[in-house]
């Protein structure tokens, strides 16, 4: 079989209520190729709510650590066979970004922060009505890696404008790449 070159990874990455999933889906519009926008709440979204309520605390975080590894590994599947994919995922945990630099290793990544000023978050936290309240605010606060392609702020600006910016810069993004970098970075205090 003839090998098949892989696809392009765009990463998503800002605390809830930031519009990640609004722009994920801006994107698919704008960008010329079929991308694939895959939020880690569609794969959470296809478990069992019923069985998943049963879990004590520790049975929770095993099951969202073992979710979350899960959604890292279909990406990667999705574009070992050419699919470009949008992933919409918070890293807040360092584990988070250490697994999917060596899941995605190899691959294109443009890592895009998606900044929001608080009290817009919290603004749109009470108004959705879907999410704990704090959530985002708990979110801004905790792990960050420190690097970046691109940084776009949704506070004054449209989910469009800001998917259009991404797009049109997506090419222009230097090497090495924020994951490359990152990736380096680990190798050398290892
Ligand atoms: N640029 C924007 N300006 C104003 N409101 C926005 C903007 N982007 C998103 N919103 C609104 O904020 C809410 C959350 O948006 P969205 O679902 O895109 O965020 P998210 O970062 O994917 O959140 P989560 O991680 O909780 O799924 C929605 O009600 C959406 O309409």
């Amino acid at each position: 079989m003839e090998p098949v070159a892989r696809g392009r990874v765009i990463l998503l990455n800002g605390p809830s209520s930031s519009g990640k999933s609004s722009i994920g889906q801006a994107l698919l519009a704008i960008l010329p190729d079929p991308w694939f926008h895959v939020p880690v709440d569609g794969i959470s979204g296809m478990r069992s709510t019923r069985y998943t309520r049963e879990l004590d605390d520790a049975g929770v975080q095993e099951m969202l650590r073992r979710t979350r590894r899960g959604y890292h590994r279909a990406v990667a599947a999705l574009t070992s066979t050419g699919n470009d994919v949008v992933m919409d995922y918070l890293l807040s945990e360092p584990w988070r970004l250490d697994d999917l630099l060596v899941v995605l290793d190899g691959y294109d990544v443009t890592l895009v922060d998606v900044h929001c000023a608080p009290e817009e978050l919290a603004r749109r936290e009470r108004s959705r009505g879907d999410r704990p309240h704090g959530l985002a605010a708990s979110q801004t606060l905790i792990y960050s890696h420190r690097d970046s392609d691109l940084v776009v702020d949704t506070t004054h600006r449209t989910a469009a404008d800001c998917a259009r910016e991404i797009a049109g810069r997506l090419d222009a993004v230097g090497r090495p790449k924020a994951f490359e970098r990152l990736r380096a970075a680990r190798a050398r205090t290892s």
